[in-house]
């Protein structure tokens, strides 16, 4: 039996398997069949006592409940960025119906899939209430991807979802021209914003200055290589977000994320004015005017 497998074969998924590849067989799985090495059925990729699972924010609730037999003990990596927007969810209180806290982790930090994909050196933080999932999992990393351990699953969630939302902002940024120093305060200032909004469910502050925050932050709030800053992008554009989404052709998590932040701010009465701007830019609001907004009191 092999012993791991990659749910999920999207960008993401399939860097993952080629990361995990390296030095072990690694099986994956997607609902379509895909022309890749090691591509097995769901049943069988369950089957193993290690999974990957590469599935949308959005979507985990409803596969989770559809297609997931939590039978043999297996430890879970979760690779998803994002908070559920119809419930204000964070990952792990989903996961928690289905698999026991000790035998699951998340996956944060700074990591492109295409640059995975090309074996190009990456640092992972591999974040678990329990340091035996990062025991059982680390060893599968091939030696391009460095991956280090944290117990706060909460702050690494929160500044991995929370991040999406900041490159759609500074691709908003950028797509209006505003210059260098706006995009720097705006980054810096999502920064703090994301650790004050971690804060109030539990959240470690150095989870948002090392590489689960700030180290993804920076990554995909300054690179076209990130689909939420393409999505800002195309805001700052005037494009539709329908068209945008439509082209894009793969999930930008910080849309719906940024509902789920709005909400959460507003049932506990958080401060955060990016994020709010970015929602409602992506319910219509100009651009130009939200950036009036954020920079007069
Ligand atoms: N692409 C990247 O560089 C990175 C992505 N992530 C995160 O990983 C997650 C997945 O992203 P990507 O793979 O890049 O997205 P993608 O858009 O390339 O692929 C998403 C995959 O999820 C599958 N999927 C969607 N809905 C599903 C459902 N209801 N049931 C079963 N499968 C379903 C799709 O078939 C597709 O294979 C996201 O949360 C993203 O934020 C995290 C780190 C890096
Ligand atoms: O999370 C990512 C890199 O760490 C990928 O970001 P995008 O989903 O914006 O491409």
């Amino acid at each position: 039996m092999a012993e791991i497998a990659v749910i999920g074969a999207g960008k993401w998924g399939q860097a993952l398997h080629f990361a995990l590849s390296q030095k072990q067989e690694c099986f994956i799985t997607s609902r379509t069949k895909r022309d890749i090495k090691n591509f097995v059925s769901l049943e069988k990729a369950l089957e193993c006592q290690h999974l990957v699972i590469a599935i949308p924010a959005q979507e985990i609730r409803e596969w989770l409940k559809n297609n997931f037999i939590y039978t043999k003990g297996q430890k879970i990596l979760v690779a998803a960025k994002g908070i559920e927007a119809t419930t204000g969810e964070f990952l792990n209180e989903i996961y928690s119906d289905y698999v026991p806290e000790k035998n699951i982790g998340f996956i944060s930090g700074p990591s492109f899939a295409a640059e995975v994909i090309q074996g190009l050196p990456c640092a992972l933080v591999l974040n678990s209430t329990s340091k035996k999932v990062y025991d059982k999992f680390k060893p599968f990393f091939p030696d391009f991807i460095k991956v280090y351990y944290s117990s706060d699953v909460t702050g690494a969630e929160i500044a991995g979802a929370y991040k999406n939302v900041l490159a759609i902002a500074s691709g908003i940024c950028d797509g209006l021209h505003l210059g260098n120093n706006a995009r720097a305060s705006l980054i810096s200032r999502g920064l703090v914003e994301m650790q004050r909004f971690g804060k109030k469910f539990g959240a470690k502050k150095s989870s948002f200055i090392g590489l689960s925050g700030a180290g993804d932050l920076f990554l995909t709030a300054s690179s076209t290589l990130s689909r939420n800053y393409r999505v800002g992008l195309g805001l700052a554009k005037g494009e539709k977000l329908e068209n945008i989404l439509k082209e894009l052709g793969e999930v930008a998590e910080g849309v719906k994320t940024a509902e789920a932040i709005y909400k959460l701010s507003s049932e506990h009465f958080i401060y955060s004015p990016i994020a709010r701007e970015v929602k409602l830019i992506l319910d219509g609001k100009p651009p130009k005017e939200s950036l009036k907004d954020l920079i007069s009191d």
